[in-house]
């Protein structure tokens, strides 16, 4: 495995490993380049098993890593932050990706000033994951690097200078696999409720956002608007339906009301 992250030897403990956590776990396990602590009070058998086959320690002793990754509920903040304790010594970076939680909130619980707040999404659980990043000022270059490192394992990073986009980051990409799969599944709704069965709606449905999906992947350079342009007919059926969802009230005010219903709820998360 290469190692362009500069990955190698080092340590890292993971606090929590429900679905985030072990999607994390995964990709480090696939580079095989970490050693790895994990403290996960209910482990599934997939954490086991990979925990048996890369020789990580599961909910072993504590002992000083050069990173902590905090991947519990925002909720067991507590919790979760005095079970990484013993874990973080001196030059210790700690990345969290606590929803809502502020690199102050982890700072005024752990014993370092260097905290990395990160927002992944759950695609980073095939490694296609994207996530929004922001260090503090008392992290090191080196500690940001290596941050980076263990976030890109499933996916790409996107880092911010202002703490106060993670939550508008959270809102957009870390949510935002929910609005795709509720656009699948209000699409397939709307399909049968036109007559489709129900089955082929979801059907169909489904293979539309993974083809369209796929469509923009494969295509960085065209933009969605113009993706979208090319199936849309003047005076056709794409037209006929995006006047609807064009509309006043219609998906870009809905997205922008989801959006910041998000943001807002981010907020109250912290502290
Ligand atoms: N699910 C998502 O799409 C995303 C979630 N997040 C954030 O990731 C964090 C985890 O979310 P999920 O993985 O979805 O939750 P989850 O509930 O699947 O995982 C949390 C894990 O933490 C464990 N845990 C609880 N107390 C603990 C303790 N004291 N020490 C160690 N482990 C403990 C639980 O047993 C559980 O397995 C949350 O803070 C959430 O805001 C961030 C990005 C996306
Ligand atoms: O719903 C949540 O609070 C978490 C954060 C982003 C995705 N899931």
């Amino acid at each position: 495995m290469t190692d362009a992250g500069g990955l190698r030897g080092k340590s890292v403990a993971l606090i929590g490993a429900g679905n985030m956590g072990l999607a994390l776990l995964e990709g480090w396990a696939a580079q095989d380049l970490l050693s790895v602590s994990v403290v996960e009070p209910q482990p599934s058998q997939r954490l086991q098993e990979i925990c048996a086959a890369k020789g990580y320690a599961l909910n072993g002793p504590a002992a000083p890593r050069d990173a902590v990754v905090l991947a519990v509920k925002p909720q067991a903040l507590e919790a979760g932050a005095a079970a990484a304790a013993p874990f973080v010594v001196r030059g210790a970076v700690v990345v969290s990706i606590l929803a809502g939680k502020r690199t102050a909130d982890l700072a005024a619980r752990l014993p370092t000033q260097a905290v990395v707040r990160a927002m992944p999404n759950t695609p980073a659980a095939i490694g296609r994951g994207v996530t929004g990043a922001y260090a503090s000022e008392a992290t090191s270059a080196a500690q940001r690097a290596l941050a980076d490192a263990l976030l890109s394992a499933v996916g790409g990073v996107e880092w911010v200078d202002d703490e106060a986009l993670i939550d508008v980051v959270t809102a957009v990409s870390g949510s935002g696999p929910a609005y795709v799969f509720y656009f699948a599944e209000c699409l397939a709704a709307a399909g049968a409720e036109a007559g489709l069965p129900v089955a082929l709606a979801a059907r169909l449905a489904r293979a539309t956002v993974e083809g369209a999906g796929e469509l923009m992947r494969r295509q960085p350079e065209t933009g969605p608007d113009e993706l979208r342009r090319r199936v849309t007919s003047p005076g056709g059926t794409t037209a006929a339906a995006l006047e609807v969802l064009e509309a006043p009230d219609g998906l870009a005010a809905l997205m922008r009301r989801a959006v910041a219903a998000a943001k807002r709820r981010a907020g109250e998360l912290s502290g």
